[in-house]
């Protein structure tokens, strides 16, 4: 059974249509950024923190290529994870990516109440968020096997969405 892997940036909706889409096709839902907590025992914020971006990336790296290996899962990656060439080349070879758009102003409207995302608590998160998406969007790009625009569509409709495209790509 193939990896269906979600690509986007933070608030396209990998998380919460990763968990869906998984409900939808019963397969088990997995969360890197879960995983991540889960083995470290302690959350994002804190490895930032303690360990600064760089040590997360490390455990993100290692994680994903645990996680790669899995057989028909869906995995909601965290926004950053195309940022490493050898986790972009892990996604690409080992399941069916989807790559999760949206525009900076929906982001900005998804994860403003939310404090779980130690790079946008800072005064201004929209530069940081269109500087992310200047640099990531080519490298999501590069890497996507289907593209949904997530900026009109709810979380039910962009599941639906995917569902169809997955029928022909699986098919
Ligand atoms: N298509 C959508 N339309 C509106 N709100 C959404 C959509 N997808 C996700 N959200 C909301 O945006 C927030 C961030 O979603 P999340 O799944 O954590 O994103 P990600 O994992 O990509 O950072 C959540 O509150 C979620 O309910
Ligand atoms: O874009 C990023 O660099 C990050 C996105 C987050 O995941 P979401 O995309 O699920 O918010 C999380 O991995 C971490 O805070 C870093
Ligand atoms: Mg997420």
């Amino acid at each position: 059974m193939r990896n269906v892997f979600l690509i986007g940036p933070m608030g396209a909706g990998k998380s919460t249509i990763g968990r869906l889409l998984a409900k939808e096709l019963r397969y088990p839902f997995k969360d890197s950024d879960r995983e991540i907590e889960a083995r470290t025992g302690a959350d994002i914020p804190w490895i930032f923190d303690v360990e600064g971006e760089t040590g997360f990336r490390e455990r993100e790296e290692a994680m994903i290529a645990e996680l790669v290996q899995e057989q028909g899962i869906v995995l909601a990656t965290g926004g950053g994870v195309v940022m490493r060439e050898a986790n972009r080349r892990a996604l690409a070879d080992n399941g069916l990516v989807v790559y999760l758009r949206t525009s900076v102003d929906q982001q900005l409207q998804r994860t403003s109440k939310d404090r779980q995302r130690p790079l946008l608590q800072t005064a201004d998160p929209e530069t940081v968020l269109r500087d992310l998406m200047a640099r990531r969007d080519p490298l999501y790009r590069e890497i996507a096997h289907l593209t949904i625009d997530t900026d009109q569509r709810g979380p039910r409709v962009v599941v639906n969405t995917i569902m169809a495209q997955l029928d022909k790509e699986l098919s």
